[in-house]
């Protein structure tokens, strides 16, 4: 089984999670897209959706799922969404592709936040990963040299602008053993608009693709 498949299958295992005429938050990635595609065979169950990201926006309106405004929605049963590493105390790093920011907003409406992986995601410690930090333009410089301050190496991503108009910066070489502190230290930052380590709110259940089949946890 290759690494798509142990994705597709944790996507479609989340399907149980959604509730008739429920809207449900949607993250936004690979996998995600998978639960998507999935979603979409019980459109007519549900009231629709919330999106993280203008590309899952497209998806959802292209399959025939209303996608509603965030300000319209004062409360989500669930929200899924991917992971690009996650520790057994089930804290996040997230944004490899630049959507964190949208996707923090709507995992803290919602009551439980069902991280969708493929067991490549699992680690004892989060940093191997680079962590995403979205930044104001104007303080792009500024905020590299606050985050040196706090031992990781910034480096600029390149070309590339988020849905809300912003950059990335990726931090390298850190090894995160206090990532609640570090998300409240990185969010301290003036002009970090978010950052990508999903702590203070983690994920509330794991479905994991393994060569067994999906692990709960
Ligand atoms: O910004 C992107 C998101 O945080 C994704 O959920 C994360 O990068 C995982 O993506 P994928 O499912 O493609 O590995």
């Amino acid at each position: 089984m290759d690494q798509n498949q142990k994705k597709k299958a944790a996507a479609e295992a989340a399907l149980e999670f959604v509730k008739q005429d429920s809207i449900v938050g949607v993250g936004t990635g690979s996998t995600v897209n998978f639960f998507i595609d999935a979603l979409a065979t019980k459109k007519h169950d549900i009231a629709g959706a919330v999106s993280s990201s203008d590309a899952s926006t497209e998806r959802l309106k292209n399959l025939g799922i209303e996608v509603f405004d965030m300000n319209s929605v004062d409360n989500l049963d669930i929200y899924v969404d991917g992971a690009d590493e996650i520790t057994e105390h089930k804290h996040m790093i997230k944004g490899g592709g630049a959507a964190l920011t949208r996707e923090k907003i709507v995992a803290a409406v919602a009551k439980t936040f069902i991280c969708i992986i493929d067991d490549t995601k699992h680690v004892p410690i989060l940093g191997h990963f680079p962590l995403p930090v979205e930044v104001i333009p104007m303080a792009r410089s500024y905020v590299a040299r606050e985050i040196v301050k706090l031992g990781g190496d910034p480096a600029y991503r390149q070309g590339v602008v988020t849905d809300n108009g912003n950059v990335i910066i990726d931090v390298y070489n850190l090894e995160i053993l206090n990532p609640v502190e570090l998300e409240k230290k990185l969010n301290n930052i003036v002009g970090v608009v978010t950052n990508g380590l999903f702590a203070d709110r983690g994920a509330d259940v794991v479905l994991t693709g393994t060569e067994q089949g999906v692990i709960k946890s």
